[in-house]
């Protein structure tokens, strides 16, 4: 085999530059109209890596001119008092959508915090109503928010013109942000993938990787999948995020899912970072785009 490097790069920083600009026109029409989107982030607790993503999302939405609320609260709020909050979120005109940051204190219970967002505004995708459309819309639109890292891998496969009918998508990870929504939309008529989804209970992931034409890495397990279990011309994207700070300098590191070497192997490949991660973000700004748009419509219909 050549160990000259081969695969070409999925750039998700690239991508998501290119539909933050078709955002930023969608937005200026909605001003026209006078409605400015607003995007909330309900941030539980100090988590460095949450921190860091949660201020990456409010750049992002100035970018594109959305505004921000940003709701930060102690790690030791009780469950009754989010709940009050997410509330608030709920009836203020000003936020067009809000996400809670992922991972919550253990304390909380993420299934009922994620419900008590209104289906209207759950920026994320994530809220039992939302998948629940997705799950019973195998054909057709789906006019209410998709989850945004799944919705990213897909639209930054699009952005690059690879076509997913009939290809058979391994997905490594069953967590709820993307491994287990993917394979719904991975399986709608519109992109009609066959999809194998792997998780710690599997008895031969590798087995399942050699047969792969596109791996989906979301385990969030630093290098779990092994270039040398894929077939090689694989289509790889990259998910799962491991940080780890260097204790002297406080610097993070990030790795991905997928050990070093994938460049030999894989057709197409997106990095990590600067992959999927940015994909995920401009997601949030569409859904966010999307539910200020339909609320601009609904009041241009005098709901
Ligand atoms: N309610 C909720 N929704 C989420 O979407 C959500 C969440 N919780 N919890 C955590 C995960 C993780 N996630 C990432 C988003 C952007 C990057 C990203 O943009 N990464 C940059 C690098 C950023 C850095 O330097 O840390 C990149 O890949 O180039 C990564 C990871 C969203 N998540």
């Amino acid at each position: 085999m050549s160990t000259e490097a081969t695969a070409q790069k999925l750039d998700g920083k690239a991508t998501a530059a290119a539909l933050k600009q078709e955002l930023a026109i969608r937005v200026a029409a909605l001003k026209e109209q006078g409605i400015t989107p607003g995007l909330g982030t309900v941030l539980v607790g100090a988590d460095p890596a949450s921190q860091t993503y949660v201020t990456g999302k409010h750049r992002d939405c100035a970018e594109v001119g959305i505004n921000s609320i940003q709701v930060e609260l102690p790690e030791d709020i009780s469950q009754e008092d989010l709940l009050a909050e997410l509330e608030k979120l709920n009836h203020d005109d000003a936020c067009t959508g809000y996400i809670v940051q992922l991972p919550l204190p253990k304390h909380l219970d993420t299934n009922t915090v994620l419900e008590a967002i209104a289906p209207e505004k759950d920026a994320d995708g994530l809220h039992p109503m939302n998948l629940g459309r997705l799950v019973a819309t195998v054909n057709g639109e789906i006019t209410t928010p998709l989850p945004c890292t799944p919705k990213g891998c897909i639209d930054l496969l699009d952005h690059y013109g690879l076509d997913l009918n009939g290809k058979h998508v391994v997905v490594v990870g069953r967590g709820v942000t993307i491994g287990r929504p993917i394979g719904l939309l991975l399986t709608r008529k519109q992109i009609n993938a066959t999809v194998t989804l792997c998780h710690t209970g599997t008895k031969d992931t590798a087995g399942h990787l050699a047969q792969a034409d596109v791996v989906v890495a979301a385990a969030g397990v630093k290098h779990v999948v092994d270039p040398k279990d894929l077939k090689p011309g694989a289509v790889v994207l990259d998910v799962g995020v491991t940080r780890e700070v260097d204790p002297e300098t406080g610097k993070a590191t990030i790795h991905g899912d997928v050990a070093p070497g994938i460049e030999d192997v894989a057709s197409w490949y997106s990095p990590n970072p600067g992959g999927v991660g940015p994909m995920t973000r401009v997601e949030l700004l569409a859904n966010v785009v999307q539910s200020a748009e339909q609320q601009a419509r609904a009041l241009a219909a005098g709901v």
